[in-house]
């Protein structure tokens, strides 16, 4: 019996910022951003939207593009680092603004035996979602689980961190009929407690907020959604984490060089070119390659071989990345679909071939794993029209775009939206406060 991926669906906010416009106003060459780190556009939530609405939107779509029977699904793990609230999960919030929309075709409460769970390990934690979906449906291969990964990436302003801001969520149906990909059960992992990235309780004054969310008293203690970091530290950690996760693998498999066999090598992806420019480290290792100086490191990034690996295994995967930034936990799953959606729109035939994929999330851990795409695999593609549907999103101005980030709007930028939205939370009844209220727009 095989295991794995029956089906996908995401969701990617419809406003975005050029990156060239922050590149403009911050000072930075636009080459730095565009051919050095591989960005293009900035994903942006709009004023209703949240963790909470994008994995709705996604857990929507995937339901509907695949006419899957909520009623079937016994399990939904939720991985976020954005989660709206510290004790309730996020993926309840998800849950029931689904239920209500299914009402009509499904009854009341059609998830009432559903087992609802959040995971948080900041952007590994969709992936520990998905192994953790994996190991239950191995327990009992009749049942389906759905993974939802859902996040916004935000980081101060002018900042090193802007430039990655980005959002949105992906689900997966995780089953024993794996039409998409099937997942071998060996799991490389690595881990270690460390301040590369996080996000402190920390204790504000009202102004400190930017005047944002009227609805906290004075003087509160909040998750922040900025956090704190060190991109050259976090880059460091992510280098080892993955090279001792890669190790760990190749230990587990018996495998000599087991990047070799991927035909898409999948990475977390904080910024489209990271993965692309971290591995060279695992290359240099598998290939004998002298590391040490920062020549030879530059050598083996410029050299022939690893150009050609590049282009025949990562490309792909970075082009969404590209075009929506940092996802946190949703970037690995949407690196994943880049790189399909890429190969089916260029008619290449995938079915047998394996396919890597490195996690990482800060604080720290990674985890490498493998599957092989399934034979069916383009009929679950054909429902994705990912690229379509990237180039249907509006551009917003410098202007709304921070007023955006500063929480300053009242109203949505897409007053016209449909799908899911926010529309209030609680802030007189004290035995409801921060309750929060959604409402969806067909
Ligand atoms: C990611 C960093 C550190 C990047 O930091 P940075 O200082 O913006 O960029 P850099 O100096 O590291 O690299 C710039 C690249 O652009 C090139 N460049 C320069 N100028 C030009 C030009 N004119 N034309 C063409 N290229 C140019 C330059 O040469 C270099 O490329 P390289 O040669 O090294 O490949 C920063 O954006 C940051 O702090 N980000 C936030 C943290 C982060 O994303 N860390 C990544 C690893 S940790 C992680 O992935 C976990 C995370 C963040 O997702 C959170 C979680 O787990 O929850």
């Amino acid at each position: 019996m095989s295991f794995g991926i029956e089906a996908a669906g995401y969701y990617v906010p419809g406003l975005y910022l050029e990156i060239k416009d922050l590149a403009e106003k911050r000072g930075i060459e636009p080459a730095k951003l565009e051919k050095g780190l591989g960005l293009h556009k900035m994903g942006l939530s709009d004023v209703h939207e949240d963790a909470a609405t994008f994995a709705a939107e996604a857990l929507l779509k995937l339901i509907k593009d695949y006419q899957i029977n909520p009623e079937e699904i016994a399990r939904v793990y939720l991985g976020t680092e954005s989660a709206v609230d510290a004790a309730k999960p996020t993926a309840s919030y998800a849950v029931q603004m689904v239920e209500k929309v299914l009402e009509e075709e499904f009854g009341t409460r059609c998830f009432r035996n559903c087992d609802v769970l959040d995971m948080t390990f900041a952007c590994v934690g969709g992936v520990d979602a998905l192994h953790n979906a994996l190991d239950f449906v191995r327990v009992n291969p009749d049942k389906k689980a759905v993974v939802i990964a859902s996040d916004y990436a935000k980081y101060e302003l002018a900042s090193s961190g802007e430039y990655t801001q980005g959002g949105g969520a992906v689900a997966l149906l995780v089953s024993s009929k794996p039409d998409l990909l099937e997942i071998e059960n060996n799991w490389g992992v690595a881990s270690e407690s460390v301040f590369d990235f996080f996000k402190p309780r920390r204790l504000y004054k009202k102004e400190d907020l930017n005047g944002a969310p009227e609805t906290y008293p004075d003087k509160v203690e909040v998750f922040t959604d900025e956090p704190v970091f060190d991109g050259q530290y976090s880059n460091q950690c992510y280098q080892d984490r993955i090279k001792e996760a890669y190790y760990h693998y190749k230990e587990i498999t018996g495998q000599n060089k087991p990047y070799e066999n991927w035909e898409h090598i999948i990475f977390h992806l904080p910024y489209a070119f990271h993965g692309k420019r971290v591995f060279t480290e695992i290359y240099s290792l598998e290939n004998d390659l002298s590391y040490e100086t920062a020549e030879e490191q530059k050598a083996v990034a410029k050299s022939e071989n690893y150009l050609k690996l590049i282009n025949d295994k990562i490309e792909k995967s970075q082009r969404a990345s590209s075009e929506i930034g940092n996802m946190y936990t949703a970037s690995i799953f949407m690196a994943f679909l880049s790189a399909l959606q890429t190969s089916f729109n260029e008619n290449e035939e995938l079915s047998g071939k394996e396919i890597g994929f490195v996690g990482y999330g800060s604080g720290s851990k990674s985890k490498v794993f493998a599957g092989k795409v399934s034979e069916n695999w383009r009929k679950v593609v054909g429902k994705w029209h990912l690229f379509e549907n990237l180039n249907q999103r509006s551009a917003v101005d410098f202007e709304t775009y921070e007023k955006l980030h500063r929480k300053q709007l009242r109203e949505s930028v897409n007053k016209n939206y449909k799908g899911f939205g926010l529309v209030s939370i609680e802030v007189e009844n004290p035995v409801l406060i921060g309750a929060r209220y959604y409402h969806y727009q067909p």
